[in-house]
Parts: structure tokens; C-alpha cells; sequence
């Protein structure tokens, strides 16, 4: 049988395909904000449907250690906080693999009283902290680091001052994060300026849940952000799916010609990632987003011969460069230095996992070029980095027995039932895909 490349798969005019709706777990941004914000607001909070997964738990965890108490439902329908406003008394935190937990709760515990040590995985080791911690201790708390500024980190906290500060936001919006979080917290104004801010809708999503949780936060024309020191009071919140996971389903139906429904992810998401849509209409996929869902259907050929900045969204560059072999052109996606800091040194690991393939790839410093051609049997290096391990399963799915991952299971990071769910959906991707090899 002669076989054609890229593979025509689609679905032809009497043949559309019938809707699949995925079942995509809770956002983790969502959830670890939540999360932090009903611990600094007395009184109880819910979150609702949140995401169960290594990075929650770490957070959740996290903040027990810190004194919150933190009830959940057999189900895990809810999560009930009982928050106590700023921490007090001494603690060791273990952040585990969790970046929001190593730059959301350094802050935090700045703002209360006692010695708590933030420690974690050689992987969050190895990711930037200094620009957080240098601002803290520019706003007068005392910080002390045992490595190059990084974890594990010491902060000596008797409550903190507001003031003016600008900080270095180009290798993570996190820190900008954490330092507004924590500002309704401290004891006078916090008026915050973020140069070469990277993931900026991530900063957007910030604001927007300090805001329901009571906060006020000024923007100014000129970008700086003031936050008053008004405290937090409790609000219960439902967890929308997770943008970011949702990618590998959309992706999944756009490189196969399914059509893949998304619930609960839809116009008014506080999720940035969702704007992965609109790359993948650039490479000709279908894509509906309405008030409560969004559906992308593939029309099973994927347009190459495109270039996208995908700075803003960088956690979804990776399902866009896994599944580009199989457009008809090449895919240059540009602005994603930053993605070099994560849990992995992601460009690298693309580019050769994709070299391994047999795909050609050009490499920048900021960017990827990724060619058409036939993906070849290859056993990707995941880098115990969940995103590797997802984008490789959807040309995994769409070039049938090409792709093994040398470490399935790394998917607990933020969806330990992805597997079973790619599986459901989609009936040939088969678990020999996943096993070790
Ligand atoms: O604030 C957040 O919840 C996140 C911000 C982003 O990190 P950077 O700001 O470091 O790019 C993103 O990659 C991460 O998965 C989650
Ligand atoms: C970068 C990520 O995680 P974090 O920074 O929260 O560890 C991610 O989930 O892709």
C-alpha cells in the first residue's frame, strides 16, 4: 500500500466527523491562586472542581505547612480553605517540581512572622528565583539563599512595607505574581513596575482573581500596578478546565480531522493558553469558541509556511512544534527564550526529540523551525517534563507507531489521567506507545 505524507486523514464532505468532548481537568494556575488566596482571606473559602495533580498537591501541601487548614471532599468536588491571613510561626515547605509554588509563597510567608525555609526537586532547583528574591529584599525582607539565587531560599519574615520596585520579569511573570498576591498583605502600598514581562496573560489571570477575592489593584498608563493594603476576604470559585491541557486534545483533532469539544472553556476564560485556538486555525483547523466550550475540528491537512510568536502562551509551543511535521510547510514559532527555564530547557528538547524523529529543525535562541516530513520509530527524552510527554503523545496519535516515551508517567505534573483520557477519545492511540523502552 503507497502511503502519502502528510497524511491525508481528514474528513470529506459526507463525512464530517461527530463531536468528542474531553474531559480536561481544572486549571493548575487557577487552582494554585485559588488556593493562595483563600489562605490569605480569614474565614472560609471553596474551590470547586479543582485540579488533583502533583504541582496542586505540592501547593496544597505547601500551605497546610504554612498553617491553613485545607478540607477536601472524598470526590475531591471541592477543596474548602480555612484561611489565616499572613503565616505565622516557623516552617520547611517542599515546593517539589512546582514553579508557582517556589515563586507564589516566598512572598507570601515575607508578609507574616517566623523562618521558612521553600526548598524542592533538583528540576526547580535549577530554575531562576533571584529576581524575586532580590525585590523582596528590596522591600526590606530578609532573604538568604544557599545557591546562586535559587532554592533552596530562607525567609526570616517579621511582616513587610510597601514601597515602589521594579523588577526583572523577562525569564517569569511568576515573581510578579507572587509580589501581588502578597501585597494586600503588607502594611502600606505596593506599586510594582515589571520590565520585559514575559506571559503577561498569566499576570492578567492574577489580577483578575485578587480582584474577586476583594483585592483593589491599579494599572497605570504607564504599566506599573498598584495594590492597597486591604487584605483578602473569602470567596468560593469554580475551576475552569485547563487551557494549556486542553492544547493536546485540540492539537489531537486538528493533525487527525476529529472534531474535539471542550466544556467550560469558552469566551470568558481567564486563561491565556486558549489563544492556542488561534494558532491552529492559522493552520487551517476549524475552531469555535463559544460562551461555554470551544471546538476545534481539523480538516485533516494542517497548513505549513507559517510563523508565530507564542511568547504569551509559551507552555503550548511545544504542541504546536510536536505536531508541525505533518503540515505541508514549515512552522517558525519565535518568542519562546523563556521556555528554555522551565522544567526543562523545552527549545533544546524539542528541537532533538524532533531531530530524533528524522524531522529537520533549525534552532534559535528564541525560536524553532520546524520542516514537514515522516516522523520516524524514535524514544523521546521527556526531561521528566510533563508538556514533552503530552505534545510527543499527539504526533504519537497521528503517526501511529512512531512514537515511545521513556517516561509516561511524568504526566502527573498537571494530568495524571492523560493517558486514560487520550486513550477514551481516541481509540488507537495504544498504551504500547507509552512504555519504556
Ligand atoms: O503563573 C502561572 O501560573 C504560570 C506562568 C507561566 O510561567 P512563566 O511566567 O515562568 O512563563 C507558565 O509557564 C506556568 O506554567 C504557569
Ligand atoms: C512551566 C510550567 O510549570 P511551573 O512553572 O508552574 O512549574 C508548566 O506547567 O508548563
Amino acid at each position: 500500500m503507497t502511503t502519502t505524507f502528510p497524511p491525508a486523514t481528514g474528513p470529506t464532505a459526507s463525512t464530517a466527523p461527530s463531536t468528542l468532548t474531553a474531559q480536561i481537568p481544572g486549571s493548575k494556575s487557577l487552582t494554585n491562586r485559588a488556593l493562595l488566596l483563600a489562605a490569605a482571606a480569614p474565614g472560609t473559602s471553596r474551590v470547586w472542581a479543582p485540579l488533583v495533580s502533583d504541582d496542586t498537591l505540592a501547593f496544597r501541601d505547601a500551605l497546610t505547612r504554612l498553617g491553613v487548614r485545607v478540607r477536601a471532599t472524598p470526590d475531591d468536588e471541592y477543596w474548602e480553605i480555612t484561611g489565616t491571613g499572613r503565616p505565622l510561626g516557623d516552617a520547611r515547605i517542599w515546593c517539589a517540581d512546582a514553579g508557582t509554588a517556589a515563586r507564589f509563597l516566598p512572598p507570601y510567608a515575607a508578609t507574616g512572622e517566623g523562618e521558612f525555609v521553600f526548598d524542592g526537586s533538583a528540576q526547580l532547583r535549577a530554575r531562576p528565583l533571584r529576581p524575586l528574591a532580590d525585590a523582596l529584599t528590596r522591600l526590606g525582607a530578609r532573604v538568604r539563599s544557599d545557591g546562586p539565587g535559587s532554592l533552596p531560599l530562607t525567609v526570616s519574615a517579621t511582616g513587610l512595607d510597601g514601597g515602589s520596585i521594579a523588577l526583572d520579569a523577562s525569564t517569569s511573570s511568576q515573581y510578579v505574581t507572587g509580589l501581588l498576591i502578597a501585597a494586600p498583605l503588607l502594611r502600606s502600598p505596593l506599586t510594582l513596575v515589571a520590565r520585559d514581562l514575559v506571559s503577561r496573560p498569566y499576570v492578567d489571570m492574577t489580577l483578575a482573581l485578587m480582584r474577586r477575592f476583594g483585592a483593589t489593584v491599579e494599572e497605570s498608563a504607564d504599566g506599573s500596578l498598584t495594590v492597597g493594603p486591604g487584605g483578602y476576604r473569602p470567596t468560593d470559585l469554580v475551576i475552569e478546565p485547563d487551557a494549556s491541557t486542553a492544547t493536546y486534545v485540540f492539537a489531537a483533532a486538528a493533525a487527525t480531522g476529529r472534531s474535539v469539544r471542550v466544556p467550560g472553556l469558552g469566551k470568558a476564560s481567564l486563561q491565556g493558553d486558549l489563544r492556542f485556538t488561534d494558532a491552529l486555525r492559522r493552520l487551517g483547523a476549524h475552531v469555535e469558541v463559544a460562551c461555554d466550550a470551544t471546538t476545534v475540528t481539523g480538516t485533516g491537512r494542517l497548513r505549513g509556511g507559517v510563523s508565530l510568536d507564542m511568547g504569551e502562551i509559551s507552555d503550548t509551543f511545544m504542541t504546536l512544534a510536536a505536531i508541525a511535521p505533518l503540515a505541508d510547510g514549515p512552522v517558525t514559532i519565535r518568542g519562546v527564550a523563556h521556555a528554555r527555564l522551565k522544567e526543562s530547557d523545552r527549545v533544546a528538547a524539542m528541537a532533538r526529540n524532533l531531530a530524533a524523529c528524522g524531522i529537520r529543525v533549525e534552532e534559535g535562541p528564541d525560536r524553532l523551525t520546524v520542516h514537514p516530513g515522516p516522523p520516524r520509530r524514535t524514544t523521546i527524552a521527556c526531561h521528566r517534563d510533563h508538556r514533552i510527554a503530552m505534545a510527543f503523545s499527539v504526533l504519537g496519535l497521528a503517526a501511529p507507531d512512531t512514537i515511545s516515551l521513556d517516561d509516561p508517567g511524568c504526566v502527573s505534573k498537571t494530568f495524571p489521567g492523560f493517558h486514560a483520557e487520550f486513550g477514551r477519545l481516541f481509540p488507537e492511540y495504544e498504551l504500547p506507545l507509552c512504555v519504556r523502552e
